[in-house]
């Protein structure tokens, strides 16, 4: 890696990939060029604003490099140190991710993941074997905006901060891998980003993801936000209970470190809700609700399979993951 400014492609300009591009350019300590689809047109002619209460408002943000694929990326001969994926993570789309990014990938380059989701970096480490993964937990909140007089752009909201570290690759050099993790948290700071570095980023990822799978797949279910399952019957919360002790109960068997009160923790917090609000939405509720594709396999299909593998019996987790698979198929295939 050079020791000039690294350059850096966000693969996915929505809610979280909008939130971290800007936050990397103004942290002025990077080349930040992104990959649009949607709000191409736009962030090509017209630039990208950001709306935080913790970063500023900002109407005119310039990326280095505007493009709409890897491919394209690639073709303007740019060496990218790193490769923020901050698509949503469908591990059965096709393309796969790793056929979008493989133009981008050098002997340098390292992936940072930003999305939900476990079994997520397996596929990359499959085909990117001699690639640093650094993986994150996000706890941003970030969502598109509509254009403003022609400007696309995104809302920072909540939190600012990632639970982050590597996926260590097998025969990989760790201090090498650490450095590379290093540098990309000094930039994230330096554009007042929060990041709790860790060790075993797969226990934090799925601490996040027995939440996904409670709060996500619920909601999305019934296309509301999590309030109106307990206003309906009692029986909520033993539904709740049930996701989150069979996820749970896979991560541990798994030999990753969920505390024990976890179950109890998620479950108060989802029931107690955000102040003000009628519970907790969630991305998978809105993307259902736009017919969108869901997370459903980075979610839910990733611990019913672990929990099939270690003999662990996850009867919910199999019902939402059904469910969910078939409202999945309806909407990307509506004549059906
Ligand atoms: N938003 C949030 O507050 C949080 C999100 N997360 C996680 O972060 C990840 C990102 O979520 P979020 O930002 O909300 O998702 P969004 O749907 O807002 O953004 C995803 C972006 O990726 C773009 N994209 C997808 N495929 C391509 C492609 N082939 N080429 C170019 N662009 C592409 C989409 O383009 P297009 O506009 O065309 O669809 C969209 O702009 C997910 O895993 C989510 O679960 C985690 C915590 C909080
Ligand atoms: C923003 C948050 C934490 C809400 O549950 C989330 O991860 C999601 O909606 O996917």
């Amino acid at each position: 890696m050079s020791m000039s400014k690294p350059n850096v492609l966000v693969f996915g300009l929505g809610g979280i990939g909008g939130v971290y591009a800007c936050l990397l350019s103004l942290s002025e300590r990077c080349c930040v060029h992104v990959v649009a689809r949607s709000n191409y047109e736009s962030v090509k002619t017209r630039g990208f604003r950001l709306v935080s209460p913790k970063l500023g408002d900002h109407d005119d943000i310039q990326f280095a490099g505007v493009w709409r694929s890897c491919r394209e990326a690639n073709e303007s001969n740019v060496q990218f140190d790193y490769v923020i994926c901050a698509n949503k993570a469908l591990l059965d789309a096709e393309p796969s991710l790793s056929e979008h990014l493989r133009p981008v990938i050098t002997s340098t380059t390292s992936i940072v993941l930003l999305q939900n989701g476990v079994g997520i970096e397996a596929p990359l480490h499959e085909s990117f074997p001699n690639t640093t993964i650094i993986s994150a937990v996000v706890w941003t909140g970030g969502k598109m905006l509509p254009e403003k007089n022609g400007i696309a752009g995104v809302e920072h909201f909540s939190d600012l901060s990632l639970t982050i570290g590597v996926d260590y690759r097998a025969n990989g050099d760790k201090a090498e891998e650490d450095a590379k993790l290093d540098r990309f948290v000094e930039m994230i700071k330096a554009g007042k980003g929060g990041c709790i570095v860790t060790d075993d980023i797969q226990s934090q990822r799925w601490v996040k993801v027995i939440w996904n799978a409670y709060v996500n797949s619920l909601t999305a279910a019934i296309r509301l936000p999590s309030h109106f399952l307990f206003a309906a019957t009692p029986f909520a919360e033993q539904l709740s209970m049930a996701i989150l002790s069979e996820t749970s109960t896979v991560a541990r068997a798994k030999g990753l470190n969920i505390p024990p009160e976890t179950e109890q923790q998620l479950f108060d917090r989802c029931k107690a809700g955000i102040p003000g609000a009628k519970g907790y939405p969630s991305s998978m509720m809105m993307d259902c609700i736009d017919c969108k594709p869901m997370e459903v396999e980075a979610i839910l299909g990733t611990p019913l399979r672990e929990g099939q593998r270690l003999g662990i019996p996850t009867p919910t987790l199999l019902t939402m993951y059904t469910i969910l698979k078939a409202v999945d198929l309806g909407r990307a295939s509506p004549d059906l």
